[in-house]
């Protein structure tokens, strides 16, 4: 059926709507994501929870859909926003077609729309509420809150412990809406991973003897999670840790900086980050709306190590004296590229020599 995107801004933009109830809107913030492919692996990875993802590639769908490439159980954006979509899908893993998947799923998607002129509104107005709809006259926004003002990780996070791998070393990842493949790293460099409820206490950390801490990536904004802080600051001054995007931004703010909103996000497959320690630069995976403020770390333990090449801003951080190592992109990449992969080694070496033993 006739639907349209409509945006906070009053703009709307014409397609052709599926799946969603002909008299109930879809609301939720509108983002962009620049990678060519990956739609898989960004429809099932749960830091999109709230958002619906504008594609600006052009074609999606055209390699279908396959069993090994979902970051989570399930499909997690609120919707998709397409210019074309490939009904067949070729490739010689796919077993569904994306439409197939999303209409299984029940995940509204949008096809046949202007997708540049959406993403130049974006990059204008920033990040913002937007609707699917069918009668675009009658949208009210009043009755949404935005999504930074949501608390979002407690519908994503697990609700009890999930344990991963048979290695000796024992990973607990704080689970703030996880993918994947950051467990498939840490099991493929021979560790034990358990997943734990984000709510978890210090105490019952403790009793699970970990040598490290993985703060994952999740959805909202951070500032969302003010009542975890305390226990997130007393795990990494006791074990090693690594936080990966909501994971990085949640360590800023647990050691007293400062978190705020871009724009308009971080979300592709080509962003250049530039490690200052080496002054190596990699292509990495992102898909982030906050950053860490700067000039926030000034009377902190933390210090800026990693910076986005594009527009400067903070990309990780690292504690000055305690093995604690944050990043805002995702060095497990999927989708997008593996060239930061080797992050899960820093970690794995920061687990080896313990804490205290790397930067003092
Ligand atoms: N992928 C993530 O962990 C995203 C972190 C946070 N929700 C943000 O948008 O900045």
């Amino acid at each position: 059926m006739k639907g349209y995107v409509v945006l906070e801004t009053g703009e709307q933009f014409e397609g052709e709507l599926f799946g969603a109830e002909k008299e109930k809107d879809v609301h939720a913030e509108i983002v962009f994501f620049t990678g060519m492919t990956g739609y898989q692996e960004v429809l099932s990875d749960p830091s999109f929870k709230g958002q619906m993802v504008v594609f600006t590639y052009p074609l999606i769908g055209n390699y279908g859909i396959n069993d090994s490439d979902f970051e989570s159980l399930k499909p997690q954006v609120e919707a998709l926003i397409i210019s074309e979509l490939n009904g067949a899908g070729h490739h010689y893993e796919a077993n569904q077609p994306l439409a197939g998947c999303l209409q299984h799923a029940q995940v509204p998607y949008i096809t046949g729309v202007d997708t540049r002129a959406i993403v130049k509104r974006i990059r204008k107005n920033g990040d913002m509420r937007a609707v699917l709809t069918t009668h675009p006259e009658s949208v009210d926004f009043s009755a949404t809150t935005p999504l930074g003002e949501q608390e979002v990780v407690s519908s994503v996070s697990v609700q009890a412990a999930e344990t991963f791998g048979h290695g000796e070393r024992h990973v607990v990842l704080l689970d703030f809406g996880y993918k994947k493949s950051i467990v498939s790293e840490l099991v493929d460099q021979g560790n034990r991973v358990t997943v734990v409820p984000y709510s978890i206490s210090f105490e019952e950390v403790v009793s699970l003897k970990p040598d490290g801490i993985l703060l994952s990536n999740g959805p909202g904004n951070p500032k969302q999670l003010e009542t975890r802080l305390p226990v997130i600051r007393k795990l990494a001054e006791t074990y090693p840790t690594l936080g990966i995007c909501l994971g990085h931004q949640l360590l800023a703010l647990a050691f007293g900086g400062d978190t705020e909103k871009l724009n308009f996000g971080h979300r592709g497959a080509n962003q250049p980050v530039i490690d200052q320690e080496t002054n190596k630069v990699y292509m990495t995976s992102q898909n982030h709306s906050y950053v860490v403020k700067e000039t926030s770390l000034t009377d902190t333990s933390l210090h800026a190590r990693f910076f986005n090449i594009n527009d400067g801003s903070i990309e990780g951080l690292e504690h000055k004296r305690l093995p604690v190592l944050s990043v805002q992109f995702h060095p497990e990449a999927h989708p997008g590229p593996s060239d930061s992969a080797q992050l899960f080694n820093l970690f794995k070496e920061m687990m080896s020599q313990g804490r205290e033993s790397l930067y003092v």
